[in-house]
């Protein structure tokens, strides 16, 4: 028999300033994967090695440059990973999978976390395996090696995180290349080997609450810079004061967010940072003056700014006014030969779901 379901997962904002791979929010901006499972169905899946067919919305971001063969695609690459942990070495003949998603490629909005989600919640609904969300979690984290973004589009809200001690035996099986945990790409061959089982309970997490009075303005540069690459210029050591400023505002911050009225003259400062931003300036034109003019006494209503995830794109919490300081930080942006779109966001409160059709 025939069986449909649909698979929403928000769009995230890592860091938030001094949290950097620790703090993230859930936005209300959604990939969402129509997915259906009918056996009568399998002409239509038997071309795949996988037996899984994939559309993508032509109004999606990344319509043109996301692979749509199943052990090319991320988020079924992902799936196949989950399947194969579990010993099921494809898809159920007939499966279709229909993606739309509005989150931009690559501008700190955590497209990546989103696909590695649904990829997981996709294995895991498709091959019947009802693992929880925390152990879903465990095998998000064997491909995003990162818990940030990944627990909040997970769990949602606003989320802190951290990846627990692991023996010695749990960080082979996790450090693996991740060649060796994801099928490989078309042309390969499938082994038939059973990949590296994630260790158990990898990353543990804390929701805060969120003053719901506080909105998300993602101001969205038209050009994208890869997690990978925004890392890279990233120091390997830092200074006791540099970590210190750090701690001190993360402490702060988590509770700050919370406080009803809000107060901009505890977030602003709080959500300043050391230890990511000032190394990332050199990947965005006009970050540094952004950072520094945009500010609650210039913007009525501005509570903070910072960069969102790995960037480009920047994050400003405010209360009002959202549209001038939007414009402020696109203007500013165009004066570095930028362009940009900007979403006014609400923080998503459910994170992943699965809605049986
Ligand atoms: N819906 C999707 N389907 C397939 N692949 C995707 C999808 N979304 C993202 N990807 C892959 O993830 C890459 C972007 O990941 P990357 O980690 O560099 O940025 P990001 O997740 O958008 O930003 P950040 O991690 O800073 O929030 C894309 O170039 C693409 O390869
Ligand atoms: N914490 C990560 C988020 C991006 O995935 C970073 O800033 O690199």
């Amino acid at each position: 028999m025939a069986r449909s379901f649909v698979i929403k997962v928000p769009a995230s904002s890592a860091n938030i300033g001094p949290g950097y791979d620790v703090l993230g929010v859930a936005l209300s901006l959604y990939l969402e994967l129509e997915v259906t499972i009918d056996p009568s169905n399998d002409s239509i899946t038997n071309t795949d090695p996988n037996n899984c067919r994939i559309t993508y919305s032509e109004d999606s971001e990344g319509y043109d440059s996301v692979p749509l063969a199943s052990d090319s695609n991320l988020i079924t690459r992902t799936a196949l990973y989950v399947l194969r942990c579990s010993n099921v070495r494809r898809f159920p003949s007939g499966t279709t999978v229909h993606i739309k998603n509005p989150i931009p490629l690559g501008r700190g909005l955590g497209s990546s976390g989103a696909a590695v989600v649904a990829g997981v919640m996709l294995g895991n609904e498709v091959g019947q395996l009802d693992l929880s969300k925390q152990r879903m979690l465990d095998f998000c984290l064997m491909i995003e090696r990162h818990p940030d973004n990944i627990t909040a589009a997970m769990m949602g809200s606003f989320c802190g995180s951290f990846l627990r001690d692991l023996t010695a035996q749990e960080v082979e099986r996790r450090e693996i290349p991740l060649a060796e945990v994801l099928p490989e790409p078309s042309g390969g061959e499938d082994t038939g080997l059973m990949p590296p089982l994630p260790p158990v309970d990898i990353g543990q997490h804390v929701k805060y609450n969120w003053n719901p009075k506080i909105k998300c303005i993602a101001i969205i540069p038209q050009f994208e810079l890869s997690t990978a690459d925004s890392r890279s210029v990233l120091p390997k050591a830092y200074t006791t004061q540099d970590l210190v400023f750090n701690l001190q505002r993360l402490a702060v911050l988590t509770n700050a967010l919370t406080l009803d009225p809000p107060d901009a003259k505890l977030i602003y400062p709080a959500m300043q940072d050391r230890v990511h931003q000032p190394y990332r300036k050199i990947l965005i034109p006009g970050l540094t003056d952004i950072l520094q003019s945009v500010t609650p006494a210039t913007h009525k209503g501005l509570m903070g700014i910072c960069l969102s995830g790995a960037g480009p794109t920047i994050l400003a919490l405010a209360t009002e006014n959202f549209d001038d300081i939007a414009q402020e930080i696109i203007n500013r942006f165009t004066k570095n030969n930028v362009q940009c779109e900007w979403k006014l966001l609400d923080v998503a409160q459910g994170g992943a779901t699965v809605e049986q059709l």
